[in-house]
C-alpha cells in the first residue's frame, strides 16, 4: 500500500512515512494509491464482532504490512480500551429509521478521540522504532486540540503545539487544552480564527527548512492516519443496521470535511452507503458549493457550534482529487485559485460526480437551538449543537426523499462540552462526567501569539526538543 499526494508532485510514500509526514511536501494531502475493498461476504463476516476486531479487519490493509500485525492489533485494542462505552461508538435510535451514532465516549468527549487514540500510538511506535523525535503541530477549533493533547501528553518522543483561536472555543474545550501539566504540551492561543490557525499550520509544513529542522508532524485530518480510523465506525454502524444486505445513509456535521470523507472511503471499500450528507452551520461554504459549483470563501461567523466555524475545508481537496480522476495538476490549479482569489469553480463533470455521492444542508443557529429543544422534548435525547445540526439537516432531507433507507446521524460531541448553548436551547445544563473532576478549576497554561507565521515558528523552535537534536 502506497500513498500519493493530491497535488501529484510529492514523493509517493509507504504508510509509516505518510503517517509522520502530515501534509505532503507539495502542499497536498496523502491518499492511498488505491482503496482496499471488502466483498459483501467479508463485510457480513464482521457482524457481531467487537469494535476493535472490526477496526483491525478494516484498517490492516492500509498499513501495507509495515507494522508487525501483533503490534498493530495491540495498539488498536489499547486505543479503544480508553473509551467509556463497551460498544465504543454505540448507535441510539431517535426516530423511525433514524439513529444517532455516539462518537463521544472517548477521553475528551468528541469524535476526534476515535482517531487520535490510535494515531498517537502509531506515531509513538514508529518514532521509537526509528529512534527519532517529532514536533507535532495542530490547529483546532476546539476538539482536535483537546483530543491530541490528551493522546500525546507525556509521550517522550514528541512535543506538541496546538494552535487555537483566541476566545473562540468553549470554556470546556479551552480547559482541556490549557490545563495539561505535561512538559511536552504547548497550548497556543492565536489572535485569529480557526482558518488562520490552520493556515499557520500549513504555512509551517510548506516552509520546508522549518519543517525539516523540527521534524514536523501533524495531527489534523490533513494527515491520512487521522481519517483512516474514522472509516471504522461507518462499518460498525452499517453492520448493526443490516449491511451489507441493506444500504444505509449518513448525515455528518461537517467543517474540515474529514469525517464525511472517511464515509466516502468506507463506501469505496465496498460498504453499501446510499447518501452521504454534509450538514453545515452558518459557515455554509460546503452547502453553497454543492448547490452552485463555486467554492467561495467568506468571513467566518462565530456560532454556537464553534468546532464547525470553518471556511477553508481541508479535506475537500481530497474529494476534488477523486472527482477529477486523481489529476494532481487539476487540483493544483484549483488550489492556486483558492490562494489567489479565495475561491474556484468546479467544472461540470467533477461537480456531477460529487453530487452523485453527496448531499448537503445547513442549519442556522436558531434552527440548531430549536432542534436541541424539540429532540429533548419529543425523543428525550439531549444533543450537542454540532450533532443537532446533523439531526436538523437529516430530517429535512429525509422528509424530501422518504426513501426508507435508515439514516445515521453522527453525534460528534458530548453536550457537556457546550453547556451554555445547550442550556440556552433546552433549559437543561448538561454536566461533565465525574471523571473530569475539577477540570474547570484547574490552573491554565497557554501562550497568546499574534497571527504571524514567523512569530509562531520562532516560538515553536525555541520550545521544541526535536529542534535541538536535528541538524
Ligand atoms: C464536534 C465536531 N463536530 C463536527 C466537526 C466537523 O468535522 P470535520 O472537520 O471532520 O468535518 C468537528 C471538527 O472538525 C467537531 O469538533
Ligand atoms: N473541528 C476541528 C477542526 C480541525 O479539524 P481536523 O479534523 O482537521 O483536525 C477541531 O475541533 O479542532
Amino acid at each position: 500500500m502506497k500513498y500519493v499526494s493530491t497535488r501529484g508532485e510529492a514523493p509517493v510514500l509507504g504508510f509509516c512515512d505518510a503517517l509522520l509526514a502530515g501534509l505532503a511536501r507539495d502542499g497536498g494531502l496523502y491518499l492511498p494509491q488505491e482503496f482496499p475493498t471488502l466483498s459483501p461476504d467479508e463485510i457480513r463476516a464482521m457482524r457481531g464482532k467487537s469494535y476493535a476486531d472490526i477496526a483491525i479487519r478494516v484498517l490492516t490493509p492500509f498499513t501495507g504490512g509495515e507494522i508487525p500485525q501483533a503490534d498493530f492489533e495491540r495498539m488498536v485494542r489499547e486505543a479503544y480500551a480508553t473509551f467509556h462505552h463497551a460498544a465504543v461508538c454505540p448507535l441510539v435510535q431517535t426516530g423511525a429509521n433514524e439513529f444517532v451514532l455516539e462518537l463521544f465516549h472517548g477521553p475528551t468527549l468528541a469524535f476526534k478521540d476515535v482517531a487520535m487514540q490510535l494515531l498517537a500510538r502509531l506515531m509513538d511506535y514508529t518514532l521509537a522504532k526509528r529512534g527519532e523525535r517529532a514536533t507535532i503541530v495542530g490547529a483546532t477549533s476546539g476538539d482536535t486540540g483537546g483530543a491530541a493533547i490528551e493522546a500525546f501528553a507525556n509521550r517522550d518522543r514528541t512535543d506538541i503545539f496546538i494552535l487555537f483561536p483566541h476566545g473562540r472555543v468553549s470554556p470546556v474545550q479551552q480547559r482541556q487544552m490549557t490545563s495539561s501539566t505535561a512538559p511536552n504540551v504547548h497550548a497556543l492561543s492565536v489572535e485569529g480564527n480557526f482558518d488562520d490557525c490552520q493556515a499557520l499550520v500549513k504555512g509551517m509544513f510548506n516552509d520546508l527548512r522549518f519543517r525539516d529542522a523540527l521534524s514536523l508532524s501533524g495531527v489534523n485530518s490533513i494527515n491520512w492516519a487521522r481519517i483512516m480510523p474514522q472509516v471504522v465506525y461507518y462499518f460498525t454502524a452499517a453492520l448493526s443496521l443490516g449491511a451489507p444486505d441493506r444500504p444505509v445513509s449518513f448525515t455528518v456535521p461537517t467543517g474540515n470535511f474529514g469525517d464525511i470523507f472517511a464515509g466516502y472511503v468506507a463506501k469505496r471499500m465496498g460498504l453499501p452507503i446510499d447518501r452521504l450528507i454534509a450538514a453545515t452551520n452558518d459557515n455554509d461554504i460546503l452547502y453553497r458549493t454543492l448547490q452552485s459549483g463555486a467554492y467561495e470563501t467568506r468571513g467566518v461567523v462565530q456560532t454556537t457550534s464553534p468546532s464547525m466555524d470553518i471556511q477553508v475545508s481541508s479535506n475537500f481537496e481530497r474529494l476534488l482529487f477523486e472527482a477529477h480522476g486523481r489529476d494532481g495538476a487539476a487540483v493544483r490549479r484549483l488550489m492556486d485559485g483558492l490562494k489567489q482569489s479565495g475561491g474556484f469553480a468546479i467544472a461540470d463533470t467533477p461537480l456531477k460526480r460529487i453530487r452523485g455521492e453527496f448531499d448537503a444542508g445547513r442549519s442556522t443557529m436558531a434552527e440548531t437551538a430549536e432542534t436541541i429543544r424539540s429532540v429533548l422534548e419529543t425523543d428525550g435525547y439531549l444533543l450537542d449543537p454540532h450533532s443537532a445540526i446533523g439531526v436538523k439537516v437529516a430530517r429535512d432531507i429525509d422528509k424530501a426523499r422518504a426513501d426508507g433507507v435508515p439514516m445515521v446521524i453522527l453525534a460528534t460531541a458530548h453536550p457537556a462540552k457546550f453547556p451554555d448553548a445547550v442550556a440556552q436551547a433546552s433549559g437543561m445544563a448538561p454536566e461533565l462526567p465525574g471523571r473530569f473532576g475539577d477540570l474547570m478549576e484547574r490552573k491554565e497554561k497557554f501562550t497568546v501569539l499574534p497571527n504571524d507565521l514567523k512569530i509562531v515558528e520562532d516560538h515553536i523552535s525555541r520550545n521544541s526538543r526535536a529542534y535541538c537534536i536535528t541538524p
